[in-house]
Order: C-alpha cells, then structure tokens, then sequence
C-alpha cells in the first residue's frame, strides 16, 4: 500500500522543519501559502490536511487561513482539514470547524496529539474513499458468462436470473450477437433443470425438409435415407430445456406441429404411432418483429402466445453505455492469455474506434475483431487498423454544446480507460483529475472502470507519481518519499 499523502499548509521555516519527519507513515508535501496550497492540493490529492491559519499576507491574523480553508475545500472536496492556531483563539477554532475543517489543534502544537488528530482524519478519509469505491464499483451480473455495467443489460440478468427457477416459456428479442444464447443457457443452467440436458436448434440454419426431423425425430424407414429411428431434439431435451434459435424462421407447417406439442407436452416421431410423453421447458429468441409477423400472418399468434410466457428484450450493444470498451478489455485480456502474446491493450484509435462503432454485429461481432487484431497486432497496443475499425469520425458530434460536452467528456474518460487498462488511478492522471473526481464522472457517465481495478489502481498511484517542483514546496527527504 503506499502511503497516504499529508499537505502542511505552514509559512514558519522551523515548524516546517518539525513537521517534516513528524509523520514517517504519511507522504508529506507542504505548501507555505494559499496559492501553493491550492496548486499542490490539485496535483497530489492528499488524503488530509494540517492548515495554520495565519499565513501571509496576514500572518498575524486568520483571513489568509480562512480563505485557503475555503479554497482547499472547493479544490478537494472531503478533505478533512485540520486546522492549527494559537492559544487563545477558541473563537478561531470554533469558526473553523463551522466552515468545514475537521478537528483544530492548539499552537505551539503537542506532536503527540497533533499525530493523533492526523491520524483519525486520514483514517476518517481512507473509510470515505472505500465506501465509495463499493458503492461505485461496477455491480456483477449475476450470471457469469455475461459481462456488462450497463443498468438494462443488468436489469436483464436479474429477470433472467429470477425466470430460472419457474417453468414458464421464455421468449429472448434482440440483435444478433446480442447473447440471446448465453442467456438462454443462463436460464438453463440456473434452475433445477441444470443437470438435465439443454438442446439447441437454430431454426433458419437448417433446410426445411430436415428441421421436422431435427424436431421431433423420426422412424425407421420413415423416409428415403432414414436408415435408423432418430431422437428429435425435443425428446433430448426431455427434463431440461429446449432452445429454439430465430424461432420466426420456422415454417408454417413447422409451427402448428410445435403448437400441439406445446400445448400437450407430447411428440410425435416422423413416421412414428406412439406419442412420447416429454418434460421438456422451451426458450426461443428470434431477431424479428414477430407480433409484425403474427399481425401480417406470417408466424401463428396462437403459438407466439404459447412461445411468449414471458419477454425479454435484450438491448443492442450499441445502447449499452460503456459495455463495447469493457467486453473489448474482457476479450482482449482473455484472447491475449489464450495466444500468448503480449500486447499491452489498446491505442486511442482503437479506444475511440470501439467507442464510435455501431456494432451491428453485437457482441459476436466485437469478440470476433478483438480476437483477430490480438492476434494479427504487430505493434505494442492494439490499434483502429487491428481492429478493421475506421478511425473516430469527429463529423458526427452533436452541435448543441451542453450535449457536445457531454458526448466529448464521456468520451475523454472512455479513452484514458481504454489506455490505463481500466486503471482508475491512471486515468484518472491521464484526464488531470481526481480518482474522486472520476468515480463521480464513471458514475454519471454510466461508464465502468476495470472488474477489479480499483485494488490494483490505488497501489499503483502513489508508486509511479512524479510530484517534484520546489516551487510548490515539496522536498526530498532521505527515506525517498516526497516531504
Ligand atoms: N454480455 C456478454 N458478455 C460476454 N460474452 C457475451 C456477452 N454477450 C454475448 N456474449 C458472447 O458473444 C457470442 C454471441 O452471443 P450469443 O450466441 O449468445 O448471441 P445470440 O444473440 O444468440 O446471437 P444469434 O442471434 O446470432 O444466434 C457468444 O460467444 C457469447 O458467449
């Protein structure tokens, strides 16, 4: 863990002096008078801070040290201020605690007791910060195989996740490479059919004279060609779950037959006599408008209504805020382990690409690019060429500028996430602002750090900082951290 960072707002040379080794587990940076406060505060993010109140200009009374109070409260909002002054000054101390500082101390200070304070206010700061990593981290999904922070996509799985455990008939609407599949396997895998079979047909993949067969099996000498009896895949599901892919495209004929199992539960070989009981629950998605269909007659309404018990619309990846990032960094860390190769993530073209692209494809599309350019990449970082993405066209920003801000920040963030890995620190440094800062902005943005980055980004910010100018106030001690 590195440590927590202390300013020392002090414009006496030999308390200065004190202060400095008085706190061995904090980085300390000082500043001696409210510019410097302000400019150190902005680039170190300090976790707490001790302030005199006389500083000059008016180092005999409280203006200047009020006014920095104020000034440090507005550059770092929640930072616990404590504040030191002379004996005395009761009435100093009381006002500023009521201005926002957090504790006061009395001068000439105590080192014991001004350690203590310090302490309490860092640990009061370290205890904010984690409560508000919880509640900013990006919540799971409950189902493993989807990756997403997106509110509706989440809001999708808890539907999912719920539907599991009842039996009623479940129809998926969305996109292609939307994971109509993986949710249908979700559905499957978290109720108590799980250890039963799950069975898969796609029906537009399969030429309408073989799909009856597929279906429902068939006999012995049922037809030319059909040299041995055939389980349908609706009796291999039996006990589990069947799931019917682009069920619009099943045939007329198809679809009465479908609707008498469905209403009876029993199946029919082709060429057979007997009547197979079967247990079998049925999940279909399709990518078409099937009330249009059924409306047109081009699908059974009283089928839709069989397939329909409940509907689930997936939304398209395009509308699902920052997810297209986020799957990329997924697949990308995935396929990189998977070839070997050690890529270090993406470029801005490829972020910004990512960012821009309308995936018509859906997340099929994205896993399918993101895995080609981990392997075809020849430089360090994925690029928009690796990608066979164009570059981010600028033309099509919104002209309203409140809008255009917006669209422009949002995509700031998503870019020096895309180049920090996730990375919430480094971010954060790459757009010059606060990790408090971008966890509000992920927040409003609805955009996600890395699954498990804000561990890994809060060791590694102290580690790589460059905090130098003498200017500001900062010095070298020994021990190497910054004092
Ligand atoms: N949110 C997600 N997180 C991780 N992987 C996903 C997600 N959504 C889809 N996938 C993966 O993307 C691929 C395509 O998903 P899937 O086959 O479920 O889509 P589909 O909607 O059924 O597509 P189609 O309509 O073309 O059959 C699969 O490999 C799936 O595991």
């Amino acid at each position: 863990m590195s440590k927590p960072t202390l300013l020392i707002v002090e414009d006496d040379p030999g308390l200065l002096a004190q202060y400095r080794w008085a706190f061995p587990g904090c980085r300390v940076v000082l500043a001696s008078d409210r510019r410097q406060a302000e400019v150190v505060a902005r680039r170190e993010h300090p976790s707490a801070a001790l302030l005199d109140l006389g500083l000059p200009p008016d180092p005999e009374g409280v203006s200047e040290g009020f006014a920095t109070l104020d000034a440090l409260r507005r550059t770092c909002p929640g930072l616990p201020v404590v504040v030191a002054s002379g004996r005395d000054e009761r009435a100093n101390m009381l006002r500023a605690i009521a201005a926002g500082a957090y504790d006061f101390c009395e001068k000439p200070v105590d080192l014991d007791v001004l350690r203590t304070v310090v302490d309490r206010a860092l640990r009061l700061r370290a205890l904010e910060e984690e409560n508000r990593q919880l509640a900013a981290a990006p919540r799971p999904s409950p189902i493993s195989a989807i990756i997403t922070a997106d509110d509706n996509m989440l809001r999708v799985c808890r539907t999912v996740e719920r539907l599991a455990g009842v039996s009623v008939p479940v129809l998926l609407l969305g996109e292609s490479g939307t994971g109509k599949e993986a949710l249908a396997r979700a559905l499957h895998e978290l109720g108590p059919r799980a250890k039963r079979p799950f069975a898969a047909l796609n029906c537009a993949a399969i030429p309408e004279a073989l799909l009856e067969s597929e279906l429902f099996g068939h006999e012995r000498g049922a037809f030319t060609g059909a040299v041995r009896q055939v389980t349908g895949k609706i009796e291999a599901a039996n006990g589990g779950t069947l799931f019917l892919d682009e069920v619009g495209d099943l045939p007329m004929s198809l679809q009465a037959k479908l609707l008498r199992f469905l209403q009876d539960q029993v199946v029919e070989r082709v060429g057979g006599r007997t009547q197979l009981r079967v247990d079998v629950r049925v999940v279909s998605a399709t990518n078409q408008p099937l009330e249009t269909l059924a409306a047109n007659g081009g699908f059974r309404g009283d089928l839709l209504y069989r397939l329909n018990g409940v509907t689930v619309r997936i939304p398209p990846l395009r509308e699902r805020g920052g997810d297209a990032l986020l799957l990329a960094r997924w697949f990308f860390a995935r396929h990189a382990q998977e070839f070997d190769r050690r890529l270090r993530g993406f470029d801005a073209s490829a972020a910004d690409a990512i960012a821009a692209h309308a995936w018509p494809g859906n997340v099929r599309e994205l896993e399918n690019r993101v895995r080609r350019a981990v392997l075809m990449s020849e430089g360090p970082q994925v690029s928009a060429a690796d990608l066979e993405l164009e570059p981010a066209a600028p033309s099509d920003q919104p002209l309203d500028l409140r809008t255009a801000r917006a669209a422009a920040e949002r995509a700031a963030i998503a870019r020096a996430l895309a180049l920090s890995d996730g990375g919430v620190a480094a971010a954060a440094r790459l757009l010059g602002i606060s990790r408090p800062t971008l966890y509000g902005l992920l927040d409003e943005h609805g955009l996600t750090a890395r699954p498990g980055a804000r561990g890994a980004a809060q060791g590694a910010d102290g580690a790589g900082e460059a905090a130098t100018p003498e200017s500001a106030g900062i010095h070298d001690n020994p021990s190497g951290d910054l004092v």
